[in-house]
């Protein structure tokens, strides 16, 4: 049973102003200092903190805060296409749009005790179904745990009034921080195929024992496992990645020449971020009307054990 003080605690949603008192932000707080910033712009995750007030996800120095370009960092939500493939400009348009607060979301199956939770809302507008001819809700509920983990959840319906299906791809570009990217290591992934991005989108299959770091790397790792763990070695942290309905991983770290190239990324920043991305790329998934999908991924940050740089094991139980 959670004491009344706790659950005084965890019931801490706020709606604000972002960066320069234009957007539009929820902020969800945690026990001690741990809090989730979620942008309306986007539906886009900003800042994860942890119990010590330590940023768990990378945000560029240099991300714009200005539709319609997307912010540059945290957890955009690409949809209803994954990068390039497919007609759609880059990741679709849902990361550049203004999100609602749903007030009245449609019951989740599984009962949770947390209550530092938001549930947002992404319809089309007449403009965006000229560009994507389709009808759908899209709510996605962002929750932190009482351990500090940060959920979030997505269920797509196709609202389509013409009979007609549509496919999509999906991921969560999650840009999670590190010390230094030639320290880090990315384990689950290992003999597995790959969609190499940086070569035409061959398929490759994974040699390496784990996936360590030293030039630009974009690549869609096909039908991985539930888990993947992102080893920080220099600060002894673990994250702890785990996704549902979401069969793909992409990788993504555009090395010093692509960061010189974007001008909305530090040239030195490359080094303090990663991306793994829980997505579905590879087949497209496809809803009938009134159909619904959902994808959800759970990320933990827990500490390295100091010598083998495996998971800890007390903590790796909980997560089984
Ligand atoms: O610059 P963006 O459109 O935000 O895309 C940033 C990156 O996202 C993904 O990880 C893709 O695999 C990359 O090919 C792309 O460069």
């Amino acid at each position: 049973m959670m004491s009344k003080e706790m659950e005084k605690v965890m019931s801490c949603v706020e709606l604000c102003k972002g960066v320069n008192g234009g957007l539009d932000k929820v902020i969800l707080r945690g026990h001690r200092r741990s809090s989730v910033q979620v942008y309306l712009y986007g539906g886009q995750v900003t800042s994860w903190k942890n119990e010590l007030g330590e940023e768990l996800l990378f945000l560029s120095s240099k991300a714009t805060f200005n539709p319609p370009k997307a912010i540059r960092g945290g957890i955009p939500i690409c949809f209803p296409q994954f990068s390039n493939h497919g007609p759609l400009e880059s990741h679709g348009f849902a990361r550049n749009r203004l999100w609602s607060i749903d007030a009245d979301p449609p019951p989740f199956p599984t009962h949770s005790p947390n209550k530092a939770f938001v549930d947002l809302l992404l319809m089309p507008s007449d403009e965006d179904v000229k560009i994507w001819p389709h009808r759908y809700e899209f709510r996605l509920r962002v929750a932190l745990g009482l351990g500090g983990d940060l959920m979030l959840t997505s269920r797509i319906r196709n609202t389509n009034t013409d009979g007609k299906p549509f496919s999509f791809t999906f991921a969560y570009h999650t840009h999670f921080a590190v010390t230094d990217i030639c320290e880090v290591r990315v384990e689950g992934l290992e003999t597995l195929d790959y969609l190499d991005n940086l070569k035409n989108k061959e398929r490759f299959t994974e040699q390496g024992d784990a996936i360590t770091f030293e030039s630009e790397i974009d690549r869609v790792y096909l039908s991985t496992p539930t888990k993947i763990a992102i080893l920080d070695h220099e600060r002894k942290r673990t994250f702890v990645l785990r996704k549902d309905g979401l069969p793909d991983a992409v990788v993504w770290n555009p090395w010093d020449k692509k960061a010189k190239a974007m001008p909305d990324f530090g040239d030195e920043e490359y080094k303090h971020m990663l991306c793994v991305e829980a997505a579905c790329v590879e087949k497209p998934i496809t809803l009938k009307p009134g159909e619904e999908w959902r994808g959800r991924q759970e990320i933990s940050a827990v500490p390295s054990s100091y010598c083998s740089g495996q998971l800890d094991p007390q903590r790796a139980m909980l997560f089984g």
